[in-house]
């Protein structure tokens, strides 16, 4: 496995190789990241992973500086599953000078997460553009985790036309529904006991609709009302269609989604729900 920290051995490392596929991240990997490069790999005979802490997408006041870089740690991890390269640049690397041009995502990058980390989505779509035209991949696997994300990419590679299949993976989880995540590395053990709460409101609304359930409001209002009660800082929870607009009567397949703040620990979560 190779690792690459440069533009130019990342360049010198892709003509050797036909078709690859891409998994981009910001490092200290967990098993939520192991299962989307498991999924590369059956998709692509070579796998890359990006590990990169992308400061564009973090606002002022946002956990940049803390972000957890474990380098030798996630190199460990990812030699063990039989990747074949890593690319992990420093900024300056990345960014040799100020970005001037960017990735201006449509309305959808300032509702949700978006409404609560201005600026967010553009700094993910103008990093991943930059990634996948560094990287060339044939496939890109991003995560359910981040929905928002995947639905904002997927919109990005089909408005531009870029000639890379997006593949989604499932969200892992562990034994008490809590999504794996890097930023639960922050949680205190009291934290850490709550933080399944996120997961378990979001489950009951996906019930809830199962079960023929559709005055949104309330059951948005009752799943923050329930977690507020447990000490947690609401940003949003939503119930909405596949496309992250506001379910409707009409919705048949919903996606409820939820951010939430355990004191300075923000998780965010979603779920599915068909009728
Ligand atoms: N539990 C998970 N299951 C599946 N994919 C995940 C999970 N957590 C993150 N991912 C995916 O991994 C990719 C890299 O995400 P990232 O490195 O930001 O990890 P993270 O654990 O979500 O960290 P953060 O705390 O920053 O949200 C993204 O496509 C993301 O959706
Ligand atoms: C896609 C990504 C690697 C871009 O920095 C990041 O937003 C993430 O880890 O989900
Ligand atoms: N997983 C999304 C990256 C971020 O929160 O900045």
């Amino acid at each position: 496995m190779k690792i690459l920290h440069t533009v130019a051995e990342l360049h010198a490392w892709r003509v050797q190789h036909d078709q690859v596929s891409f998994v981009p991240t910001m490092g200290n990997l967990h098993e939520g990241h192991l299962a989307l490069i498991k999924l590369a790999q059956q998709h692509a005979p070579t796998v890359i992973v990006s590990i990169f802490v992308n400061p564009l997408q973090f606002g002022a006041g946002e956990d940049y500086t803390r972000y957890p870089r474990t380098l030798e740690a996630d190199a460990a991890k990812l030699s063990a599953i039989g990747i074949d390269a890593i690319f992990a640049p420093s900024v300056e690397e990345l960014y040799p000078q100020p970005q001037r041009y960017f990735i201006t995502p449509p309305a959808l990058a300032n509702t949700l997460c978006g409404a609560y980390r201005p600026g967010h989505f553009e700094g993910v779509a103008t990093v991943v553009m930059k990634l996948f035209q560094l990287v060339q991949p044939t496939i890109a696997v991003f995560g359910k985790k981040d929905y928002q994300q995947l639905t904002i990419i997927r919109g990005m590679v089909e408005d531009f036309a870029v000639p890379i299949t997006i593949i989604a993976g499932e969200t892992i989880r562990a034994t008490d529904g809590l999504a794996l995540s890097s930023r639960n590395g922050f949680l205190s053990p009291t934290e850490r006991a709550l933080a399944p709460a996120l997961y378990q409101q979001l489950t009951r609304i996906q019930q809830a609709l199962q079960d023929g359930e559709r005055d949104y409001a309330q059951l948005q209002l009752n799943a923050s009302n329930a977690l507020i009660k447990q000490g947690w800082q609401v940003d949003y929870i939503a119930i909405c269609d596949t496309q992250l607009n506001p379910a409707n009567l009409e919705t048949s397949s919903w996606m409820i989604l939820g951010a939430a703040r355990l004191e300075t620990t923000r998780l965010i979560d979603n779920v599915m729900a068909t009728s």
